[in-house]
């Protein structure tokens, strides 16, 4: 079934009054929003072409994208529902052969209609992974390869990582998949090193440029810091000459890296005709990136650079359209079987939710309650309907609030920002009795009273302790999209300190969030050492099996998923639908 808004009133953004026709019909019952009609109307008049029906598919094409589609499959939308929808047979062709399709206002491939740009961008994506999947693969000492990757994955505890280490070191593009703890960082940190040292010997000694990179700020971060953190776990093999070659490693975003432009979000300073300096790119996190930017860093990455892209299908995709990740699992897989490779042993301790993941990916709700129920120490779930469960996550986060405000009065910044990774609430919704702005609210009012204050309430939206997301790129600042950090006591003012960037004065920061509380969206690219979860009632659309295993990932050490058991039998059970055309087109001979 469509999914669709639920109109707040008649005077609802969304709504177009007076609308008539097919497209007023699919815009009153919440399919189409009044953006979604405004852009197929202007196109039809711009291209010439009022039949209602082709209208009609263009709209659905342009709501696709605002779902996070990069196209529509018109067959299969009717289900049974009570709209009058036109008969699928047909439809697409005809929109092929239409005026819309002649202006290149949209495409039709494989029967699926998409926008122009997201086709092309698909269609780029597409070539340039066949393009590098086809080519002479990289010229290795194989021998030296082998013996460099037994020495840095030594043992069968690290079996499956040297294999995919050392097929990565003879390809140019590899997909290193794996839930979380399955040991994908410590493999990239090994492989560096088994290219960095293939480099340096040979008759033409060397030194390998590497970009560490990631959608966002925090997650580019942790990379680095999980990199280094390889190196010296005892029992891996690196030496002193290894981490000499690999000391310099830097991560920055992926905006970063491709060279932002002030005039642009979706071109970048680096593409084919400047590619990037680097002889490896590792882009973790990659289930984040979305159609547009695969697109942009594949143009930009030199046809004699390995590309490794790490990450977890199983978890949410990207917040705008694509889902390419999952895509190249099962398109790259079916065409260059070797490309595509996977972790499949949890590694890090806190096995019950590597175990709770693996029920998650499998789709087993029963298994999956039955984790929860278990009375495992690192896994549990509360009754929504329990005060006392309710009662004790408040005063949980309330805990944290009360000893964040004693160290950021104090201006203890470490120990604040290393205190806002502890414990996390993770909400389905944003808005709402189970949304992330209830809770914050929540924990700020409790907070204020006891401080004798209204925290939240304007000209107090800042105090000391409130922890922040910064929720868009800004490049003069330095600050990205996902970064976080805390507001500290500095003399007479406050300063938020971001980690892994600087302290800025609260007036310069503008797009930010309290972060007592986040959406799982939002959360993507994080981690927490304690993670609770509240799940919506089960018949919320967010609650899909994709966001729940995404939250449940985010925990190190423990999780406690707050919701009913038909919630998650609910979330288990639902699929994030989008509609992408990468996979066939992947895996199809050229
Ligand atoms: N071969 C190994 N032997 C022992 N411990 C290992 C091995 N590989 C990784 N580990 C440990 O397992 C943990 C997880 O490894 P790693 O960070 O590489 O996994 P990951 O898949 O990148 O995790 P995440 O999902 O957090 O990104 C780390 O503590 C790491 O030191």
């Amino acid at each position: 079934m469509i999914e669709r808004f639920e109109p707040t009133d008649a005077h609802d953004r969304r709504l177009v009054p007076g609308l008539g026709g097919l497209l007023g019909t699919f815009n009153a019952a919440g399919v189409l929003t009044a953006a979604d009609v405004h852009t197929a109307v202007r196109l039809g008049e711009l291209v010439g072409e009022d039949d209602e029906r082709l209208r009609l598919g263009v709209a659905l094409a342009v709501r696709a994208a605002r779902h996070g589609s990069v196209c529509v499959d018109l067959t299969g939308l009717a289900d049974g529902d009570d709209l009058p929808w036109p008969d699928s047979d047909g439809w697409a062709e005809d929109l092929a052969a239409s005026a819309f399709a002649a202006s290149s206002v949209v495409r039709v491939e494989h029967g699926l209609v998409y926008l122009d740009r997201y086709w092309r961008e698909e269609g780029q994506v597409r070539d340039d992974l066949v393009r590098r999947a086809e080519a002479a693969p990289p010229q290795v000492d194989a021998t030296l390869l082998a013996a460099h990757a037994e020495r840095l994955f030594p043992g069968a505890g690290s079996a499956d990582q040297r294999a995919v280490a050392l097929a990565a070191a003879q390809q140019w593009t590899t997909v290193l998949t794996g839930g979380p703890g399955t040991g994908k960082t410590t493999t990239v940190a090994g492989l560096l090193a088994v290219l960095a040292a293939e480099a340096a010997s040979g008759p033409d000694p060397r030194e390998l440029r590497i970009a560490l990179t990631a959608p966002t700020g925090k997650a580019a971060a942790r990379l680095l810091e999980s990199v280094r953190e390889a190196q010296e776990r005892p029992g891996a093999g690196f030496d002193a000459d290894d981490r000499r070659r690999l000391d310099g490693l830097t991560a920055t975003t992926m905006h970063r890296l491709l060279g932002w432009r002030p005039d642009s979000t979706t071109r970048f300073r680096h593409h084919r005709g400047n590619t990037l300096p680097h002889d490896v790119v590792v882009v973790d996190e990659t289930s984040m990136v979305s159609l547009t930017m695969m697109a942009r860093l594949l143009e930009a990455v030199r046809s004699d650079a390995r590309l490794v892209l790490v990450g977890d299908p199983d978890q949410l995709a990207s917040v705008e359209a694509g889902a390419v990740l999952a895509d190249l699992v099962g398109g790259l897989a079916a065409r260059a079987p070797a490309a595509v490779t996977g972790l499949t042993t949890t590694r890090r301790y806190g096995a019950e939710i590597g175990a709770l993941a693996q029920a998650l990916r499998d789709g087993d709700a029963e298994e999956v309650l039955r984790r929860l129920d278990a009375g495992a120490d690192g896994v549990r779930r509360l009754d929504p309907e329990d005060p006392a469960a309710l009662a004790a996550l408040r005063e949980r986060l309330l805990a944290q609030a009360r000893s964040l405000h004693v160290l950021a009065e104090a201006g203890r910044a470490e120990e604040a920002l290393s205190l806002t990774e502890e414990h996390r609430l993770l909400c389905a919704h944003r808005d709402g009795p189970h949304g992330a702005r209830h809770w914050n609210a929540l924990v700020e009012r409790s907070l204020g009273e006891e401080l004798g204050a209204f925290l939240g309430a304007h000209g107090q939206e800042w105090y000391p302790g409130r922890p922040v997301l910064v929720t868009s790129n800004d490049y003069g600042l330095g600050l990205f999209n996902g970064d976080t950090g805390v507001t500290v006591r500095d003399g007479e003012q406050l300063r938020v300190v971001v980690a892994g960037a600087s302290a800025y004065s609260t007036s310069r920061l503008s797009d930010v969030e309290t972060l007592h509380a986040m959406t799982v969206h939002k959360s993507q690219g994080s981690q927490a050492r304690h993670v609770s979860v509240l799940l919506p009632p089960q018949d919320s659309p967010l609650l899909t099996r994709e966001l729940l295993y995404t939250a449940v990932t985010r925990a190190r050490e423990s999780v406690t998923v707050v919701a009913s058991p038909e919630a998650v039998r609910a979330a288990v059970e639902r699929r994030v639908q989008r509609a992408s055309g990468l996979r066939p087109r992947l895996a199809l001979p050229s």
